[in-house]
């Protein structure tokens, strides 16, 4: 498998280049929003269009791999991480941001063997960003290699997180608790990319000491999982266990000093896993 994973990785820069062509060039145009689990959980016909681009592309080069994509998955396919050879897609991390023409944007691509990522590709398009990452082989942004920021002191750093697409008032509020009590650490700022791909890929480029969300799922987060380790960084549960890409639980941090004290002022709460989740709206 060595070497084909590098064939994997090639194939995954030039899919996810394409895709974010045909993301770019949607931009220019008119967005039909259609609602998927919530009135704000927003998707377009770009989502499904770049999904299927991406699927079809690399079916005709890896006919036995299986897929998790967002849209498929919204679609009724099954959600389920097995050892086999297996793309991690979102066509769109971002599509909130997307429709609103809020410049971050990405095409996010993980390839796992083993449940294990072991190649990650996130396409930050309207920025031309294409990260990289290959299990033990570093993290690097359009070829530049990537490295986590060195602060070990929490109240000089800065937090990405996201507020997600539940809007039931009791996970609203645990949300803004812990938003508030990792800002009144202090810390020097908290902010939201919209995606979650993005935020990973700052924590690994070192502009972010740490990401951190419970509510997405592990299309948005496969690729910046190994993006993150692969610079440097620490991919945890949000209680500073071992992370389950299948949990919707994450924290990435650039070192185990701040990630301490991130999990302290989380508030836990365990949404329904991906693998046992009914997707289909
Ligand atoms: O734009 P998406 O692909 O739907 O991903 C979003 C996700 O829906 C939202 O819940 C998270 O807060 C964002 O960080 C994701 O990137
Ligand atoms: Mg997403
Ligand atoms: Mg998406």
């Amino acid at each position: 498998m060595a070497d084909s994973l590098q064939t994997v990785m090639d194939y995954a820069v030039a899919v996810a280049r394409k895709a974010g062509e045909v993301v770019q060039t949607a931009l220019a145009g008119d967005r039909k929003v259609m609602t998927k689990s919530s009135a704000v959980d927003l998707v377009t016909q770009t989502d499904q269009k770049v999904e299927k681009l991406i699927i079809q592309s690399v079916k005709e080069k890896f006919p036995t791999h299986r897929f998790i994509g967002e849209e498929s998955v919204a679609a009724g396919e099954a959600c389920e991480l097995t050892n086999e050879p297996t793309w991690i897609i979102d066509p769109i991390d971002g599509t909130t941001n997307f429709v609103h023409s809020f410049p971050f944007v990405a095409v996010s691509i993980g390839f796992s063997v083993n449940k294990q990522v072991e190649v990650g590709v996130v396409y930050s398009c309207l920025e031309d960003k294409m990260f990289t990452a290959r299990r033990g082989r570093g993290a690097f942004c359009n070829g530049e290699p990537l490295q986590v920021s060195e602060q070990t002191d929490v109240h000089q750093s800065i937090i990405a997180t996201e507020f997600g697409s539940n809007r039931d008032p009791e996970v609203v509020d645990k949300i803004f608790c812990s938003m508030k009590n990792v800002l009144k650490l202090p810390v020097h700022g908290v902010r939201s990319a919209g995606t979650a791909a993005i935020n990973m890929c700052l924590v690994a480029s070192g502009c972010v000491e740490a990401y951190y969300e419970i509510g997405m799922h592990v299309w948005d987060i496969a690729a910046g999982s190994l993006i993150v380790s692969e610079a440097g960084g620490l991919v945890l549960d949000v209680d500073g266990g071992q992370v389950d890409l299948m949990s919707r639980r994450v924290l990435a941090a650039n070192n185990r000093s701040i990630a301490e004290k991130i999990v302290k002022e989380i508030v836990l709460f365990r949404p329904p896993r991906d693998d046992a989740l009914d997707h289909k709206q």
